[in-house]
């Protein structure tokens, strides 16, 4: 799915309005009736208590009127609260005056602030996408009001206040809402770690947008979903081998962390590796022989860390970094392995570390190179991030300067491309936060990595998905504070076999 800015949704709205040759006030009423059935599908009439419709002047405002109204007419108790102003946009005056007199309506005011319980469901419709600048006055005023209260609150389209695609004063007056129900497609601020006490669950209701201006419209921000990658993992062939799914290399593992390396190693047996070759320090090797046999075990003189680079040429793709440590000589290696590597690389954990403290490495990179940092390590490779929109800045022009894509992790992992793109990732759940994740993620990368027939683009993109989704059916089985990082590795193969398409012709 596409991300489109605040602007491009208004465009969006205008194309749909134009080529259906109907009018915004119809539209409204197609997303209000949305928003009502999803809150009605959720809550009967006593579940639901008194509701009250916080309304402002514009097309926002409107969508809470005609919920109001739709929700009269379904025998809800509902008031509504409207925000003065000087002008009103045209659907809230024609909703306004559409409104059954037996709703009550009243305007807000300094001295009329509504009384708030528990028992009380808030629609917040005060402002969505138009919202040009923080709030001020009476709507900050009420904004803090209702986020000192206990009621249930429920955001149409945005949490008002919460700009949709820009950073915004610290301590501005932002609607803590329960829910955020939002039309057609996701809006970055539904993405970022700093808006989560905001937006809180966010849901999207299809209201029929225009798809020809969807997809005539620029954008480079996606967040990713099935629908995304369908086509792009082909069937495995009926007369392939191991050499045509690729022979990767892991760097992994030192002492005390020869974990790391077991993980890796699974998880890319796991996603279609062909051959896999591990190098990690001599005591790992009984270890890695029993845990993971399919895998050969190149071991390396040094017994407790990396300290030399094996001959590269067999390899189609190389990973380096779980559990390596930041010996002086693993840093060695991983400087050889910049210069020297022709297959396409994978950088992870201490092989990124590494790189902060030598920065001079950098300009090492071979273009296409995929690093997957979370922010810690992806400050220690720029600066700290003032907020999430500075970091993603950060990102961009990390992944234009040094031509490479960067896998940075967190709950809607983002990936940057050296094109200036972002990718932002729609599985996975917080049970994997939890230690090894990150390694069973470089392991899936460095397979798909070396498939010949993907794409860097595609690799990242179905590693990153994959991932999530396979740590969502293990959360399943497990419950998310019982997933460990080794269950993700076991429904590898499932969230791959439904990856899979297979076309007639
Ligand atoms: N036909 C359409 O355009 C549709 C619009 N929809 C709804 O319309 C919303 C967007 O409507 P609008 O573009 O009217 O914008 P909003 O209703 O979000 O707010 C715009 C109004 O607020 C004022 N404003 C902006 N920032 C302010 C601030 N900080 N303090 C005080 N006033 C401020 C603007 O001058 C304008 O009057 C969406 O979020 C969505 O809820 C949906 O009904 C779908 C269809
Ligand atoms: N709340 C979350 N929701 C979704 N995915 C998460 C969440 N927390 C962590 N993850 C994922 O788990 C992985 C953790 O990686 P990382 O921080 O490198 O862990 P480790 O170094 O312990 O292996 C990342 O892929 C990240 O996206
Ligand atoms: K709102």
């Amino acid at each position: 799915m596409k991300i489109l800015t605040a602007a491009q949704t208004h465009q969006a709205d205008q194309a749909t309005i134009q080529a259906e040759n109907s009018s915004s006030d119809a539209l409204m009423e197609r997303a209000a009736t949305a928003f009502t059935d999803w809150l009605t599908n959720r809550q009967l009439p006593t579940e639901a208590g008194e509701i009250l419709v916080l309304a402002g002047p514009g097309n926002n405002g409107g969508d809470g009127l005609v919920t109001a109204r739709q929700l009269h007419q379904c025998g809800y108790q509902v008031r509504v609260l409207l925000l003065p102003a000087e002008k009103h946009s045209a659907d809230f005056t024609t909703n306004r005056q559409r409104l059954p007199a037996a709703v009550p309506v009243a305007d807000l005011g300094p001295e009329n602030l509504p009384a708030l319980t528990p028992a009380t469901l808030v629609i917040d419709a005060l402002f969505g996408t138009g919202l040009s600048r923080p709030l001020e006055g009476l709507a900050a005023t009420m904004v803090q009001h209702l986020n000192a209260s206990q009621s249930r609150v429920v955001a149409i389209d945005m949490p008002s206040g919460l700009l949709t695609d820009a950073p915004q004063p610290k301590d501005s007056a932002v609607v803590r809402a329960h829910h955020t129900v939002s039309f057609e497609l996701p809006k970055l601020a539904f993405l970022l770690p700093q808006n989560a006490g905001f937006v809180g669950e966010w849901h999207l209701l299809p209201i029929g947008l225009n798809r020809e201006f969807i997809a005539q419209t620029e954008t480079a921000m996606y967040f990713v979903d099935a629908t995304l990658l369908a086509g792009k993992l082909p069937k495995r062939a009926k007369f392939g081998h191991k050499g045509t799914y690729g022979h990767a290399l892991l760097l992994a593992g030192s002492k005390g962390k020869i974990g790391a390396a077991v993980l890796a190693t699974k998880a890319c047996l796991h996603s279609g590796v062909g051959l896999l070759t591990l190098r990690t320090p001599a005591i790992g090797y009984d270890v890695v022989q029993t845990a993971v046999p399919e895998a050969m075990a190149l071991i390396d003189p040094h017994p407790d860390f990396i300290t030399e680079l094996p001959e590269l040429k067999s390899y189609s793709a190389i990973g380096m970094g779980p559990g390596i440590g930041q010996e002086a000589a693993t840093k060695e290696v991983l400087a050889r392995l910049l210069r020297e590597a022709k297959a396409p690389l994978v950088l992870d954990a201490d092989a990124l570390n590494l790189l902060g403290q030598n920065r001079d490495l950098l300009a090492l990179l071979p273009p296409d190179t995929l690093l997957t940092p979370h922010p810690k390590e992806f400050e220690r490779l720029t600066e700290p991030a003032r907020d999430d929109y500075h970091r993603l800045e950060l990102l961009r022009t990390f992944c234009q300067q040094h031509r490479c894509y960067v896998v940075l992790k967190g709950a809607y992992t983002c990936l940057g491309t050296p094109d200036g793109q972002f990718y932002f990732n729609s599985t996975g759940n917080p049970g994997m936060g939890t230690g090894g994740s990150g390694d069973v993620l470089t392991g899936v990368l460095t397979a798909l990595r070396g498939h010949s027939f993907l794409s860097p683009l595609d690799a990242a993109l179905l590693g990153v998905y994959a991932h999530g989704r396979a740590g969502d059916l293990a959360a399943q089985q497990t419950g998310e504070a019982g997933l460990s990082a080794g269950d993700i590795t076991r429904f590898l193969g499932p969230t791959f076999q439904e990856l899979i398409t297979q076309p007639l012709f």
